[in-house]
């Protein structure tokens, strides 16, 4: 008997994603993996507990992880500017905060909600409290502090991107572009990893899997105005909304992408509190990290692709 099992693979469950996976269905890589779709924080916890063997992780729970894990160089969640999808909402402009504003933290975010602590504590001198909520956009602003409500609410994923799009009279921040005019580099909101036991044991697979991503990426790129029409299907959002949305997503891991990533590593130590655990804290990455995945002598996928120079420098040139 065949005792082989398909490698357990993540799955975001957010629009930003499609691109990534629709090319999956086009090559028939789709029906060689154990897909688990899931919202971020929970495919985060599964691959660190050993209950998936690669896919996306918040880049957050990465470097928390990051002795049990390797990456791949694509694909990435990142923008180089605005990303459209990770918001700090609030009742008043930024400007109008008070100084010790209630902030209420989507409860599935990692990463984008630590983004928001660091701009509003670090560049905009405010010392909010805080509390975790449901995602959405109600439960975040109205629902929260018992009741009370939050000057303002750190969203992501589909929630965010609506809200970006019908605001409803609330002040909408985009915090991808804040970082970038903060620090000057792209945001870098998940990454691929592999569980290093797992690379070990199956380097080959990895190096499929992988293949496989970077093809799936690619054959969106060319099938784009597809993806877009099978999106506006079946999602509350335009045609040409979803297409300036995935234009702006980033696919894959370039030099400056990992400066941005290493940026972000080296203020994330300076934090405690994130997720379920408030002591938890971000180790520093080691020096010359992020570690990638190595398929073997001769075959490590060490240096990232550079992105290409025509059209969107996002997509991973193949
Ligand atoms: C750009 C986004 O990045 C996401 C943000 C995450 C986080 O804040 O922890 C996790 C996964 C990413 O898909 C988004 O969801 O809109």
């Amino acid at each position: 008997m065949n005792i082989a099992r398909r490698p357990r693979v993540g799955h975001i469950a957010f629009l930003n994603c499609m691109p990534i996976y629709w090319g999956l269905a086009r090559t028939g890589a789709l029906l060689e993996l154990d897909l688990h779709r899931a919202a971020p924080d929970e495919l985060s916890r599964l691959l660190v507990d050993g209950d998936l063997d690669i896919g996306p992780i918040t880049l957050v729970e990465y470097l928390r992880h990051a002795d049990d894990l390797v990456l791949i160089p694509d694909p990435a969640v990142a923008a180089d500017g605005p990303v459209l999808s990770v918001n700090l909402v609030s009742r008043v402009p930024l400007v109008e905060l008070p100084a010790a504003p209630r902030v209420a933290l989507a409860s599935h975010s990692r990463t984008g909600v630590l983004l928001g602590r660091m701009l509003l504590e670090d560049r905009y001198g405010r010392k909010p409290s805080y509390t975790v909520t449901s995602p959405d956009l109600a439960s975040a602003l109205e629902g929260s502090f018992d009741g009370r409500g939050a000057d303002a609410a750190v969203l992501i994923g589909d929630e965010a991107l609506r809200v970006h799009h019908d605001p409803q009279g609330h002040h909408v921040l985009d915090l991808a572009a804040e970082w970038r005019d903060w620090t000057g580099l792209p945001m870098v909101f998940a990454v691929w990893a592999v569980r290093r036991d797992y690379a070990e044991a199956s380097p080959g697979i990895v190096k499929d899997v992988h293949l496989a991503f970077t093809e799936s990426v690619r054959r969106s790129r060319e099938e784009i105005d597809e993806v877009v029409a099978s999106a506006a299907r079946w999602e509350p959002f335009e045609p040409a909304a979803l297409a300036e949305y995935f234009d702006r997503l980033q696919f894959g891991l370039s030099e400056r992408h990992l400066a941005g990533l290493r940026e972000f590593a080296s203020r994330a130590a300076r934090y405690t509190g994130m997720g379920p655990d408030p002591a938890s804290r971000i180790a520093a990455l080691p020096e010359g990290g992020p570690e990638f995945f190595a398929a073997g002598p001769g075959a490590r996928i060490r240096t990232p692709r550079t992105p290409a120079k025509k059209g969107n420098p996002l997509w991973p040139s193949s």
